[in-house]
């Protein structure tokens, strides 16, 4: 599958170190992530050796292994295939709980402030696994996560081993090209991950290279395991270790109290980040299926779950499918995104422009008509670049439609999508973008700021959100 120096990504050519460390540096909202596509590639190793020395039989084939690690351009098909892969190895509420941890600990280290992460809840019954439990151990990771990140005294980062400036790109597995170099050989990520792990090890986790860690190795760039802002080192301190989550609802309730949904106390220095959980319907899934999704996502609100997503192989399923469970999800003051146009499918667009969703994922594939009411719309849009030029659902990053969205001044949020399928960061997509589309730094500053307007964020949130970032890219235009 795919071949290691695929030049549909032309990245590495695109831009500078600097400008991704520039980028690294820039507080950003994530906006459009799926937990098991974000999964550090070590993990998946990990699990699976585990597995084997507990004497179970692989739920993968070695050729399968070889192609999550190794990686490849992929097109749409192959990656859905790859992601049956991924869950038939993250099996237990345990590795789902890692996952979601390393997840959260990864986008903080690429300096994300606000975390929109999204998954589909599983009911897998021959794993004991409901989607209830499923989402409830997502929802313990994401809590380890923050509650790490919220007690990590500052110097702790400071005393971590960097990834050294020369550490080859093969010092990392990767699930794609972006990040592979010649990879999977060598123990990967051992020692370039060991006490690097985007700030340390959470409970349960052990040292895995983050996406960030192998972005940093592939580019030559030393990368902090924690981009502090920049008022926190010129302070003395490497990391902020406040971190929130949550509703204002609970943050009136207080701080101290625990979880997504909940409000952490602020430290002195700065909000870490901030996390929220989408649950997503798969397009394979029937109606009823979907509206179970929703009820959950309606009975979890209280714990930071903000929305509802459509996503899965857009070769699979009919919109009618689904449009009963989203008028739920609507009805129960959820927040609605859906994939749209990753594959020509002009009428199910059309239709789902006509629903309006909240926000819409990709729309990569639309005719001038459709681009045209996507325009009128005004619907804010997920843009992953390098998602969509690996899966071939666009030419390459300077033909990416974000360039003629970004001219009309249509909303618009960089995204990953799958951080660890494709190897990217957040810091690396918005470098992409400042380098094919020849945008000067301070418009990649008005991104970072406007994103904060298409969050499911509430109100009193958002302003946090907007009084944080211009801070913090006040300090970063002063040069502080
Ligand atoms: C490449 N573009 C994409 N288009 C559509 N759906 C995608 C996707 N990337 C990921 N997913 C959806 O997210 C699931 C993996 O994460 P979770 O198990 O939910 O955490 C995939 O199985 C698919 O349904």
């Amino acid at each position: 599958m795919g071949k290691p120096d695929n030049d549909g990504d032309l990245s590495h050519s695109l831009y500078t170190p600097e400008l991704l460390r520039a980028c690294q540096r820039l507080p950003k909202i994530e906006l459009h992530a799926h937990l098991n596509g974000s999964v550090r590639p070590q993990t998946i190793k990990d699990i699976l050796d585990e597995r084997s020395r507990a004497g179970e039989a692989l739920p993968v084939t070695e050729q399968e292994l070889a192609d999550i690690t190794v990686g490849g351009e992929r097109s749409l098909r192959d990656c859905f295939r790859l992601f049956d892969v991924i869950h038939a190895v993250t099996t237990t509420h345990a590795a789902i709980s890692r996952i979601a941890a390393e997840v959260v600990r990864d986008f903080a280290a690429d300096r994300v402030v606000y975390l929109e992460l999204r998954t589909t809840p599983k009911a897998r019954p021959e794993y004991g696994m409901t989607k209830e439990s499923y989402t409830q151990a997502v929802l313990d990771g994401i809590d380890a996560a923050l509650a790490q990140l919220r007690a990590a005294p500052p110097r702790a980062a400071s005393q971590q081993q960097l990834l050294p400036a020369d550490a080859p790109a093969a010092a990392a597995v990767a699930l794609s090209p972006a990040a592979a170099g010649s990879t999977a050989s060598a123990e990967p990520g051992r020692q370039a991950g060991a006490g690097a792990g985007a700030g340390g090890q959470g409970a349960g986790e052990v040292a895995s290279p983050s996406h960030a860690q192998m972005v940093a190795a592939s580019e030559g760039v030393v990368l902090s395991p924690r981009a502090a802002p920049s008022h926190a080192s010129a302070a003395g301190v490497d990391v902020a270790a406040s971190v929130s989550s949550g509703t204002s609802a609970a943050a009136a309730a207080g701080a101290g109290a625990k979880g997504p949904g909940t409000m952490a106390e602020s430290g002195p220095g700065e909000d870490v980040i901030t996390v929220k959980l989408l649950l997503s319907i798969d397009r394979r899934e029937d109606a009823a299926a979907a509206l179970e999704t929703v009820q959950l996502a309606a009975r979890l609100q209280s714990r930071g779950v903000v929305g509802v997503d459509l996503s899965g192989n857009p070769y699979v399923g009919a919109w009618s499918q689904w449009e009963g469970a989203l008028g739920a999800a609507r009805a129960a003051g959820l927040r609605v995104t859906l994939h749209a146009g990753e594959v020509v499918a002009p009428q199910e667009v059309a239709a789902m422009l006509a629903w309006r969703p909240e926000r819409l994922g990709h729309c990569c594939c639309l005719d001038a008509e459709l681009a045209a009411q996507l325009k009128s719309s005004a619907i804010p849009l997920e843009l992953c670049l390098t998602s969509n030029v690996l899966t071939q659902s666009v030419p390459s990053y300077p033909e990416h439609h974000f360039a003629e969205l970004y001219a009309a001044g249509h909303p618009v949020v960089l995204c990953t999508d799958d951080s660890g399928v494709f190897g990217t960061t957040l810091s690396r997509e918005y470098a992409i973008a400042a380098a094919a589309f020849k945008l000067p730094v301070s418009a990649l500053h008005e991104l970072a700021r406007q994103a904060v307007e298409y969050t499911f964020a509430s109100a009193a949130e958002k302003e946090r959100l907007r009084r944080l970032v211009a801070r913090e890219l006040a300090e970063l235009e002063g040069g502080l």
